[in-house]
């Protein structure tokens, strides 16, 4: 079963007298996935619909009976100045595009406009109205910090305040259309993000996943747009695609940074024009599912380079979500570690073990360059090889010789600079700034310090004798 959803998320009505025109027009909009319509031949009757119905944008005739179209334009840009209204008129005058602009109306077509320009322009003033929408939905949740659906994010344990206001933003824009643009070192949750996403959305279609890594372009055609029998040698009968399968839903294309060239032609006729061709066919499909993409590269980078399409960029950004590293949200540690030990003692049908109070600082000294996924890893092998009712220490002390052993650029984002307008610090000075930050990165842990600084506990309380002689 196809679950037909409504599009957009508010209605659109259509005023014109005729009703012959009323019908052609839905029909228009209709093959191009507008399906959220309501029609009205009596302009009398506009001001009480938009009071009783949720409507976004009106699509207005100008010469009608009873209540002239620039009328009905004047009383809802006084009444209800949140909603969008595009004319579309059989008059051909530049006088009356004028008026109807300066009167608060967002764009005006003449009726033999042809069918693509119309249905664009009506797609943009949607988009901007939904943009108004989500920004107004942000707006509020951000003030009232506030969540309507926090057991959506139940498996995301977290407690940072960049990923509670990541949740935020999900809720705002749940109900969209767009695609959404999930980007984030790997390992740091995406699919988590798009699960949630998905469940926030409300389809009742299925979330459907597929990683685009490694797929050649006809390939990736034929996953997503399926094939007609005959296609090719082999395609002994026909097969939908998972566009098909995630009707109603939403189709995750993950690792979008390694999609072809060719593919991404595809994908973005897909995302403008809501239509596709399988294989062997060419009769259009209409697409029924939401789509979102992640990638851990950087697609912007990759756009300015030109590996990747900078229109099927700026398409897939519309909304986009930025997941921070582990290391730059390590409030984050203690709950995850307590949370994955939990899951691993039960997968391993063991007790949960207790830990040495060092062991969070230890980790929050550790980049994790496989952020959470590591980190679990890291959990789960460590539980595999305890015997005793404590976790030993040793199990992770490797990970900060490993860190020691990165060169400066691996782990620092941003390379240690000199202001050149200030003395150069002398060795002395720069020798006790570091033994000062790994004490405080250590929380004065002393072992744990000399650790990061690559030397001996002696050599550190020897320097420390020396550089705080009163102590
Ligand atoms: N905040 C979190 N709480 C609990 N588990 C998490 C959290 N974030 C990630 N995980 C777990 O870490 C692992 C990696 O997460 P996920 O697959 O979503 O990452 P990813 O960013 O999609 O990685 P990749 O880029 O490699 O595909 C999964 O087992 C996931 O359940």
């Amino acid at each position: 079963m196809i679950n037909q959803t409504l599009y957009p998320e508010f209605g659109v009505l259509l005023v014109d007298d005729e009703a012959s025109f009323l019908r052609s027009l839905s029909i228009t909009l209709e093959r191009a996935g507008i399906n959220h319509l309501y029609r009205c031949d009596d302009s009398r009757q506009v001001i009480s619909l938009l009071q009783t119905h949720h409507i976004g944008l009106v699509l207005l005739d100008l010469t009608m009976p009873h209540i002239a179209g620039q009328q009905v334009l004047q009383m809802i840009a006084e009444q209800h100045p949140e909603i969008a209204v595009i004319i579309i008129s059989g008059l051909n005058q530049v006088e009356s595009a004028v008026e109807s602009l300066k009167l608060g109306a967002f764009d005006y077509f003449v009726k033999t406009t042809e069918e693509d320009r119309l249905t664009e322009g009506i797609r943009r003033a949607i988009r901007m109205q939904e943009l108004r929408l989500e920004n107004q939905a942000l707006t509020q949740r951000m003030m009232h910090n506030h969540l309507e659906h926090p057991g959506v994010f139940d498996d995301i344990v977290t407690r940072s305040p960049q990923m509670r206001a990541i949740f935020q933003y999900l809720e705002s824009i749940a109900h969209s259309n767009q695609p959404v643009l999930i980007c984030g070192e790997s390992g740091t949750g995406k699919e988590l993000i798009a699960k949630a996403a998905h469940d926030l959305s409300g389809r009742n279609g299925p979330l459907v996943t597929v990683n685009i890594a490694g797929l050649d372009d006809n390939v990736f055609a034929d996953t997503l747009f399926g094939h007609q029998r005959g296609a090719f040698t082999g395609a002994d009968r026909s097969r939908a695609g998972l566009i098909e399968e995630a009707a109603g839903g939403t189709l995750f294309l993950d690792e979008i940074g390694d999609l072809s060239m060719a593919s991404q032609v595809k994908l973005l006729r897909l995302l403008q024009e809501g239509e596709y061709y399988p294989l062997g066919s060419d009769r259009p499909k209409r697409s029924q599912a939401r789509i979102i993409v992640a990638t851990h590269q950087n697609l912007q980078q990759h756009q300015q380079d030109g590996r990747f399409r900078r229109d099927l960029y700026y398409r897939l950004c519309i909304h986009q979500v930025m997941l921070p590293a582990l290391r730059q949200r390590k409030e984050d540690l203690p709950l995850l570690l307590d949370h994955f030990l939990t899951q691993a003692a039960k997968e391993m049908s063991k007790n949960v073990p207790s830990y040495p109070a060092e062991l969070p600082l230890l980790l929050s000294n550790y980049h994790f360059p496989g952020n959470i996924r590591e980190l679990r890893a890291l959990i789960f092998d460590a539980l595999s090889r305890h015997r005793s009712h404590m976790l030993s220490l040793e199990s992770f002390r490797h990970l900060l010789e490993q860190d020691a052993e990165l060169p400066v650029s691996a782990c620092e984002e941003v390379p240690v600079q000199f202001n050149p307008e200030q003395p150069l610090p002398t060795l002395a000075m720069m020798d006790s700034l570091l033994v000062e930050e790994a004490l405080r990165r250590a929380d004065n842990n002393q072992s744990m310090a000399a650790r990061l600084l690559g030397i001996s506990q002696p050599a550190l309380s020897k320097r420390l004798k020396k550089n705080r002689p009163d102590q």
